[in-house]
C-alpha cells in the first residue's frame, strides 16, 4: 500500500494551529496511508499547546511532533502593536531556514525503499513564503486555509488591485465588488491590515502574492454554507479548492489545559439554567477588554435581564489592564453591586470549556468576537449569534454572517474606533435582546445550517466528498 507523509506548518496562534492539528487528525483518521509531521515554531500566544501536543502524542501514533529551534532575532515588539500581521511574517520568516533544516534532515532519513515518502507540505497562509523551500526540495504546497471562503475571496483579489492601485485601502474608498460575496463589501468591514501603513498591508500582499502558487487550497468551510464564495473559486486561475470543515475540536480536548478556570463548575451551573435561556460571550483565544469596554458589558447584561456566561479576560498581551494597574480587581472595574446582583443570574469566567458549553441545551445565544473557529462552532451547535468583531479578518466574518447569510444578529461596533471609544451598554442590551427574544429567522436558519454542517463532514457529504478529491491529488491511484 502506497503511503505518504505531510509536513504541516501552522502559525504558532491558537486558532490557526488547532484547527491544522485537527485537520491532521482528519486526514490520518480517513486514511489510514496518511502520516502528518506538524512543525511547531515558539508559540506566539497559546501558552496550552504543549499539553494538548502531548496527549495527543499519546493516542495518535501517526501524528508527531518537531519542536524547531527558537529563532535568534526574534523580531522587536514594537513592530506587533504598529501592525500584528507584519509581526508574525517577520517572525515566521526567520524561521524559514529552521523549517529548511528540519524538512531536509525528514527527507534524508528515508533514504531506504521501504520508508514513507514525504508526499508535500501543508502551510498556514502566515507560512506560504515557504513555499520556496518546498520548491527547493521538489515537494508540492498546499494551503491550508484556517478561515472562511469569503476571507479567502479578499485575499485572491489582493493581488490584482495591487498591481493596478499599489496601496493601501483608504476608508473613504467605494464599497468593493468581491468575487466571493454577494453584496458589495464596504472597506470599513476588511481587514484593519490592509489599511496598516506600518507594514501590514505589505505583509498580507506578500502573501496573498503567494496564494495561486499552492498546489491546493484547503478552506475550513462547507460548500452549503459560502456556495456563491465557493462558486467563485472556478475561475479558471485559482487552484483547486478542497472545502473540507467545519474542522472543529469536537471534543474540546485541545482548549482544556489543567490551569484553566475550573470547567466543571461552569458545566454545573449550565445543568442547573432553563432550556435556552443563557446568553454565552466569548471572544476568542486573544479578545480583552479595558476596564471602561467591561463596564459596560456588565451593564448591558444587567440591562437585558437575561442570564449570561461571560468569559471576561482583562489581560492585554503586555500583561496589563489598559486605563487600569496592573492586577486590579474584578470587583473595582465592574459597577458597583453588579457582582453582588448577578446572584445565580450569570456566571463569569476566565477561560470556557466553548465547545461544551455551546453544545449545552442552556445556551440560547452567543456574542462572539466572530473568529472563525467560533462561528463554526455555534453553527454546528445551532446557536444563533450576535457579533462583537475585534481584529484580523473578524469584521468580514461578521458582515458576511448578518448581511449574506442571515445567521447572526448585528451589534454595531467599528473595531477601528481607537481612543477610549466604547460600545454602549444600550447597544449590548439591545443585540442581546435581540438573539435571545426576537430573532427567530436567524434561529431557524442556525438551525438548518447546522444540520448541513453535520451533514457534509459525514460520508457522502460535501466535505467528506472534497477531503476525498485532496486525498487523491496527494496519493493518485496508480
Ligand atoms: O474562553 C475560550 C476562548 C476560546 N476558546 C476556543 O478558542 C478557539 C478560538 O478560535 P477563533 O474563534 O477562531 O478565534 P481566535 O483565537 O481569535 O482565532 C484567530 O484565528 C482565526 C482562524 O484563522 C481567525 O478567524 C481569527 O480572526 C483569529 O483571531 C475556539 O476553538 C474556541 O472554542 C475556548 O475554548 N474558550
Amino acid at each position: 500500500m502506497k503511503k505518504a507523509e505531510l509536513v504541516f506548518v501552522p502559525t504558532p496562534a491558537a486558532g490557526h494551529c488547532i484547527s491544522a492539528i485537527e485537520f491532521a487528525k482528519r486526514l490520518i483518521h480517513t486514511d489510514d496511508r496518511f502520516s502528518v509531521t506538524i512543525l511547531q515554531m515558539r508559540s506566539l500566544l497559546n501558552p496550552h499547546s504543549d499539553i494538548y501536543n502531548k496527549s495527543l502524542l499519546a493516542s495518535e501514533t501517526r501524528l508527531h511532533f518537531i519542536d524547531l529551534p527558537p529563532i535568534d532575532h526574534p523580531p522587536p515588539h514594537d513592530l506587533f502593536l504598529k501592525s500584528t500581521e507584519h509581526y508574525i511574517l517577520l517572525f515566521i520568516e526567520s524561521y524559514i531556514p529552521h523549517v529548511k533544516d528540519a524538512i531536509t534532515h525528514l527527507i534524508s532519513s528515508r533514504s531506504s525503499p521501504d520508508s514513507v515518502p514525504l508526499a508535500g507540505l501543508v502551510l498556514d497562509f502566515f507560512c506560504l513564503p515557504m513555499i520556496d523551500v518546498a520548491n527547493q526540495l521538489g515537494l508540492p504546497s498546499y494551503l491550508y486555509f484556517t478561515s472562511g471562503a469569503g476571507f479567502l475571496g479578499l485575499m485572491l483579489s489582493l493581488p490584482t488591485r495591487h498591481s493596478q492601485i499599489g496601496t493601501e485601502f483608504e476608508d473613504s474608498d467605494p464599497d468593493l465588488g468581491l468575487p466571493s460575496f454577494v453584496n458589495p463589501v464596504p472597506v470599513r468591514v476588511l481587514p484593519e491590515a490592509v489599511s496598516n501603513k506600518h507594514g501590514g498591508y505589505a505583509a498580507y500582499i506578500k502573501v496573498a502574492q503567494r496564494f495561486r502558487e499552492a498546489r491546493g487550497i484547503i478552506v475550513n468551510t462547507f460548500s452549503e454554507l459560502e456556495p456563491y464564495a465557493v462558486e467563485s473559486f472556478a475561475d479558471g486561475q485559482t487552484p483547486p479548492v478542497y472545502t473540507v470543515g467545519p474542522v472543529l475540536d469536537l471534543g474540546g480536548q485541545a482548549h482544556s489545559g489543567s490551569d484553566r478556570v475550573d470547567h466543571s463548575k461552569i458545566m454545573e451551573w449550565l445543568d442547573a439554567q432553563p432550556e435556552s435561556s443563557v446568553v454565552f460571550l466569548c471572544f476568542g483565544s486573544m479578545g480583552t477588554f479595558d476596564a471602561p469596554q467591561v463596564r459596560e458589558i456588565a451593564l448591558g447584561l444587567e440591562r437585558s435581564g437575561h442570564r449570561f456566561l461571560w468569559a471576561l479576560r482583562l489581560l492585554r498581551l503586555d500583561g496589563k489592564l489598559r486605563g487600569s494597574s496592573d492586577g486590579t480587581e474584578l470587583s473595582e472595574i465592574l459597577p458597583e453591586g453588579f457582582l453582588d446582583g448577578i446572584g445565580e443570574r450569570g456566571m463569569i469566567c476566565g477561560w470556557a470549556p466553548q465547545m461544551e458549553v455551546l453544545a449545552h441545551k442552556a445556551i440560547g445565544g452567543f456574542v462572539s468576537h466572530c473568529g472563525w473557529n467560533s462561528i463554526l462552532e455555534s453553527i454546528w451547535n445551532s446557536v444563533p449569534m450576535a457579533t462583537w468583531p475585534m481584529y484580523a479578518e473578524q469584521q468580514l466574518n461578521a458582515f458576511g454572517l448578518v448581511k449574506e447569510l442571515g445567521l447572526a444578529v448585528e451589534m454595531r461596533v467599528d473595531y477601528r474606533l481607537r481612543g477610549g471609544e466604547v460600545v454602549i451598554a444600550e447597544e449590548i442590551d439591545g443585540a442581546i435582546r435581540c438573539v435571545m427574544e426576537h430573532d427567530s429567522m436567524v434561529r431557524k436558519k442556525v438551525k438548518e445550517m447546522g444540520e448541513m454542517s453535520r451533514r457534509a463532514v459525514m460520508e457522502g457529504g460535501s466535505s467528506s466528498n472534497s477531503l476525498g478529491r485532496l486525498i487523491a491529488d496527494i496519493i493518485p491511484i496508480d
